[in-house]
């Protein structure tokens, strides 16, 4: 479809990324250049631990003042496609499409429950005993952040309230396009990845019988989803006039179906022509190539053409990002979340911010800049040598799939100054990249073949993030050449919704474009390799800690 349209800077794309903290707008050209971004913080409530939610109402307010931003001063008519992506946090509208109360205080605006909620561990613990065949689609074992045990949890603790009135249960994503264009259908992606659809069999009754929620297969699953389309087609007649209003769009442009927004990172990436860069994936297939996409969680996208079954990692999928292939999705359940926690809590945390905010830096960039000034003459990375981490402080998500784990730290002393917190941030920056191996370990021993890493997210702004995983893994790390690449994979799909790419795969290959390449440092591999011992070694003792205390 798009022939000469490269030589015409003339259309432009929406993307609206949706993530755990704030809602980010972009304005993008057909080649995949940010013209225009906004960002805004939205509404979480923790109203006990472990108990996440947001409100719809929010988010969408969100979504309009962005998209409003970074329209000013440009010619609306020429956007042709909006798209969203979001994280797979749980809406429950009535069936008037009014927000209903997730929460035992019967407040409706907090209609949402985020996907890392832990409030349904006893719903999922049942779930997984059923030993279900849908399971194998999972990674063998459900997560407590996926729809179904949440969906269990309301009918039974909020039946009156809240899930006797429920008249739609929506992904976030397809929340947000449903929203845009009064279409309730919903995206393949978020059914297949988070609540049990099958690409080729559709729902199973089977699965919704034996774990007590039968009463989602009456009307055809209208509840859940009925309607399901691929990422990236064009729903309804586009924009409504009033979510056009809102918005501050023109009514009628393309409105395509979502994606989760690991997913649309993962196409803003995964495409990327990468001729030119040295790189070894350059003669190999795309499943070579491993996304990941890291904010406050890390989520580790790996694709193949025959399914792959990797226990304790998400999938396999078919057709849930890049169609046609089966996607798998290692993921850590809070790396940026993590790695703000240990720095905010660390006793030197006012005296860094103070610090930085002199020097008009970003708390990590000055922590970088204070880790290069204590290494000395060696490198940043052996100042760890006797502090180690084990980073599931939520539990593990790949590939130990066990949400009971805990976070773990050893070589703590007296100290509590900013050589101590910068030391034990690059210690957790460690864990995470060693957790990202973990997972690569286990993707490969059950068939994949990678060799190549395409970083994205908020964390993929930070040089010692990006370079520990380099070296960690022993394998290049592509940055894309916009750094907001997850916008870039929602712009991917209104494009495709506009019709002005004939595939996502097309629209991949010309809006995704490598920016700077990571190599690892081989000569420090042997001191990494001794870390991972290390590491592997925690996870052993905390689980033979626990079998102490809960022996008899
Ligand atoms: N400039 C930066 N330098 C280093 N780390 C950053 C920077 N900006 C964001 N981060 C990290 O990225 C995380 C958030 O990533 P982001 O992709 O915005 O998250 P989400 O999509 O979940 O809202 C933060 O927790 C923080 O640790
Ligand atoms: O489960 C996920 C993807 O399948 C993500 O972890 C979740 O959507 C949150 O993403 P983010 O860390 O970018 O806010």
């Amino acid at each position: 479809m798009m022939s000469d349209g490269d030589q015409e800077p003339g259309h432009y794309y929406v993307g609206i990324d949706v993530g755990t903290g704030s809602v980010r707008a972009a304005l993008v050209d057909q080649r995949g250049s940010l013209l225009a971004f906004s960002e805004q913080p939205i509404k979480k409530w923790e109203p006990q631990f472990n108990y996440h939610e947001q409100s719809s109402e929010d988010i969408w307010a969100a979504c309009c003042h962005v998209t409003k931003k970074i329209i000013q001063g440009i010619d609306v008519h020429r956007i042709r496609g909006l798209g969203f992506d979001a994280t797979c946090s749980l809406v429950v509208l009535d069936e008037e499409f009014h927000p209903l109360p997730v929460n035992c205080e019967g407040d409706s605006y907090r209609n949402v429950i985020m996907w890392l909620d832990h409030r349904a561990v006893s719903q999922v613990h049942r779930i997984n005993k059923t030993k279900h065949d849908v399971l194998q689609y999972v990674g063998g074992v459900m997560s407590v952040e996926m729809q179904a045990p949440k969906l269990l949890w309301l009918k039974e603790n909020l039946r009156e309230t809240c899930w006797d009135k429920a008249g739609h249960f929506f992904d976030l994503p397809d929340f947000l396009s449903w929203k845009a264009t009064g279409v309730t259908a919903r995206s393949l992606c978020s059914l297949v990845c988070k609540w049990t659809y099958s690409a080729k069999k559709g729902w199973d009754d089977s699965f919704w019988k034996i774990i007590g929620l039968e009463d989602l297969i009456g009307d055809n699953y209208s509840k859940i989803g009925n309607l399901v389309l691929p990422p990236g087609t064009s729903l309804g007649s586009g924009l409504t006039p009033e979510a056009a209003k809102e918005l501050g769009l023109p009514p009628g442009i393309a409105v395509a179906a979502s994606l989760i927004d690991a997913h649309a990172g993962g196409l803003g990436v995964i495409g990327a022509d990468v001729r030119g860069h040295g790189l070894i994936c350059e003669g190999q297939p795309v499943t070579s190539r491993l996304a990941v996409i890291c904010g406050t969680s890390s989520c580790h996208m790996g694709i193949s053409k025959d399914p792959v079954f990797v226990p304790g990692v998400w999938g396999p999928y078919f057709s849930a990002m890049v169609p046609g292939f089966w996607l798998n999705e290692g993921g850590q359940s809070v790396t940026g979340k993590l790695i703000d926690h240990m720095v905010q809590g660390h006793a030197a945390f006012p005296e860094l911010q103070a610090k930085a905010t002199a020097r008009c830096q970003s708390i990590y960039a000055y922590l970088n800049s204070h880790l290069d000034l204590i290494k000395k003459a060696q490198p940043v990375g052996f100042l760890t040598v006797d502090l180690h981490v084990w980073p599931d402080f939520h539990g593990n998500r790949s590939p130990l799939a066990d949400l009971t784990l805990k976070g773990m730290v050893t070589g703590l002393t007296l100290s509590q100054d900013l050589d101590d917190l910068a030391i034990l941030y690059l210690a957790t920056v460690q864990a995470i990249a060693f957790g990202t191996r973990f997972i690569i370990e286990a993707m490969e021993a059950a068939g994949h073949s990678l060799s190549t890493l395409f970083l994205c997210g908020g964390l993929s702004k930070n040089p010692l993030f990006v370079q520990m995983h380099a070296d960690i893994t022993g394998m290049p790390v592509v940055l894309s050449q916009e750094v907001e690449s997850v916008l870039v994979g929602a712009a991917i799909l209104g494009a495709c919704a506009s019709g002005d790419f004939t595939s996502v795969q097309e629209a991949m290959g010309r809006m995704s474009k490598v920016g700077k390449v990571v190599f690892p440092r081989h000569e420090d591999k042997k001191y990494y390799d001794k870390k991972y011992q290390v590491f592997l070694k925690m996870v052993e003792h905390q689980r033979e800690y626990s079998a102490i205390m809960n022996g008899n």
